[in-house]
């Protein structure tokens, strides 16, 4: 194998596959570099396993929600068989599809752990020690991802608490868990071992789901509550591991869980990759302009969460395809087009980032809040529509409940944001990031006709609201 190629990425989760990918198809030769699993994080650990163990309770649940249908499904959810799908899912942990689509793009692969030495100049070490020097030609990309934050709450790592990882690929499933934050995966993690009949208590000291809307972890709280979640707005001070448990001690009564979870952010993995050899400092995020490419040094890439832009499978993918047609041009003296939406920039990154939380009931949202669009000084009109009043939703479960809002910018009169919250709501969002993305002028969506009935009739329901100039 050569040890010199046009492009080096390391890390090769769904993120820095795409670079690689994009790269290959724009003539560059590229290897990816990988210590773990080629797929990464969200293949493995974190959205495909995630989703697989809240799927089978929300079916359940959907099903529960019809007359008719509920009469049909009287058990509850077999929690075994729930974790033999999720295992399915993520291939038993086995990457070999992942590498044979790898080869078959034609990306070189390199197991190992990689390290910057210099400039263009990537170490890798195997398992077994044995060092190889690569060399880029014309770029070195990082997408090393981001690792899970161990807040510094006395006695809670001698408690030896569960991460995301350790909560999507569990074989069994605890009689009772403790979760600490209130983001996506607290969330997400409370919903799917509620409904396998774990207990469970969130320790969520500034509420649900902070980033979104407020009526969303509002509502999302709500849903937590109904399936026997005990939601608690204080952080643990103390945790001790005892014979018969975890005792988490806060300002409420202490709690006794089999396992606790933390699921209080993210850091990047970024403290052994020899930032230091290119004066960036180890530990940090790596701070990129819209190309994906670092300040001030020409041959160096960050993509997907070790960039902290937006933490997400999709938007990370979306980026790497940035990235990857960008190092092509550069490397041809082609033109390049980095002006706002440009081929060449990940402009979507600021704007219109979707999000779905699969909770019960789900949120989904893009682009602004209205409170963050007001903080950055847009005049905004805000637009509420109970979901429940749609026909669709009338169809999709009896007694629906969810909450659309619409934010509009008044001054251009296009949409800036939007949430959803409710049953099936999932789907809904992508059509929100076209009406964002594509500016589409509010009187021009008068025109974009929902089908009858869906659950989309909400747009204009949203629409009339808002009003027509008459
Ligand atoms: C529980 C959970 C659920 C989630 N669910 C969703 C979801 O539903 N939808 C969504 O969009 N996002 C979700 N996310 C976020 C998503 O997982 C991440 O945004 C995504 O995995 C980031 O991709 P990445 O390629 O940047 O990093 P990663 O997937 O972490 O990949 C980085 C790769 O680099 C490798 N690596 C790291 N350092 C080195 C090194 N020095 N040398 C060689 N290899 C190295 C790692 O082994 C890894 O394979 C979830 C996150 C969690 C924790
Ligand atoms: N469906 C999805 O798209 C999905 C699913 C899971 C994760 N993710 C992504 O993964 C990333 C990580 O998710 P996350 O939930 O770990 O982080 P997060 O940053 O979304 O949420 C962390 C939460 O923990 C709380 N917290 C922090 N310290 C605490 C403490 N000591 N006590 C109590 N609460 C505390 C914070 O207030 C916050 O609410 C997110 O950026 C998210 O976008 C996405």
């Amino acid at each position: 194998m050569s040890d010199e190629y046009d492009v080096i990425v390391i890390g090769a989760g769904a993120v820095g596959e795409n670079v690689a990918d994009r790269a290959v198809q724009g003539g560059l030769t590229a290897v990816l570099i990988e210590s773990e699993l080629v797929g990464g994080e969200c293949s493995y650990w974190a959205c495909m396993p995630s989703k697989a163990l809240i799927r089978s309770g929300s079916a359940l649940r959907a099903a529960q929600r019809l007359e008719g249908a509920r009469e049909a499904v009287t058990g509850a959810l077999d929690a075994s068989a729930v974790l033999h799908r999720r295992s399915r899912i993520v291939h038993d942990w086995d990457d070999s599809s992942q590498v044979e689509w790898v080869d078959g793009a034609g990306i070189s692969l390199v197991r190992g752990h990689g390290r910057i030495v210099g400039e263009r100049t990537v170490e890798v070490t195997d398992s077994s020690g044995t060092t190889t020097t690569l060399r880029a030609r014309q770029a070195v990309v990082v997408s090393t991802g981001s690792d899970p934050l161990l807040p510094d709450i006395p006695g809670l790592l001698d408690a030896n608490p569960w991460t995301a990882r350790d909560a999507t690929s569990a074989k069994v499933v605890p009689p009772s868990l403790a979760i600490i934050g209130g983001g996506v995966v607290a969330v997400e993690m409370a919903t799917a071992y509620a409904s396998f009949g774990t207990t469970v208590t969130v320790f969520a000291r500034s509420g649900l789901l902070s980033h979104e809307e407020d009526f969303a972890g509002e509502m999302v709280a709500d849903g937590l509550r109904e399936l026997g979640v005990d939601i608690r707005s204080t952080s643990p001070s103390r945790v001790e591991r005892t014979d018969a448990g975890v005792v988490l001690h806060s300002d409420g009564d202490p709690v006794t869980a089999s396992e606790v979870l933390v699921a209080t952010g993210r850091v990047p993995r970024t403290t052994d990759i020899g930032l230091e050899s290119v004066g960036l400092k180890p530990g940090e995020w790596i701070e990129v302009d819209d190309t994906l490419r670092v300040p001030g040094i020409d041959w160096l890439y960050a993509t997907g969460d070790v960039n902290h832009r937006a933490l997400l499978t999709h938007q990370g993918k979306y980026q790497a395809r940035a990235a990857g047609d960008v190092i092509a041009a550069r490397a041809k003296g082609a033109e390049v087009d980095d002006a706002p939406w440009g081929r060449h920039v990940a402009t979507a990154d600021h704007l219109a980032v979707p999000q779905v939380t699969f909770s019960d009931p789900e949120v989904a949202s893009v682009g602004l809040t209205s409170t963050r669009a007001e903080k950055e000084g847009l005049r905004v009109r805000t637009v509420d529509y109970d979901l429940s009043w749609v026909a669709g939703a009338t169809i999709q479960a009896d007694h629906y409940r969810g909450k659309a809002r619409m934010v509009v910018d008044e001054d251009r009169k296009v949409i800036v944001g939007v949430t959803f919250v409710g049953q099936d709501v999932s789907e809904l969002v992508q059509a929100a990031t076209m009406a964002i993305v594509g500016e589409i002028p509010l009187d021009r969506l008068w025109h974009a006709v929902p089908a009858y009935p869906t659950l989309s009739e909400i747009w204009l329901r949203l629409l009339e609201t808002y009003g027509r100039d008459s």
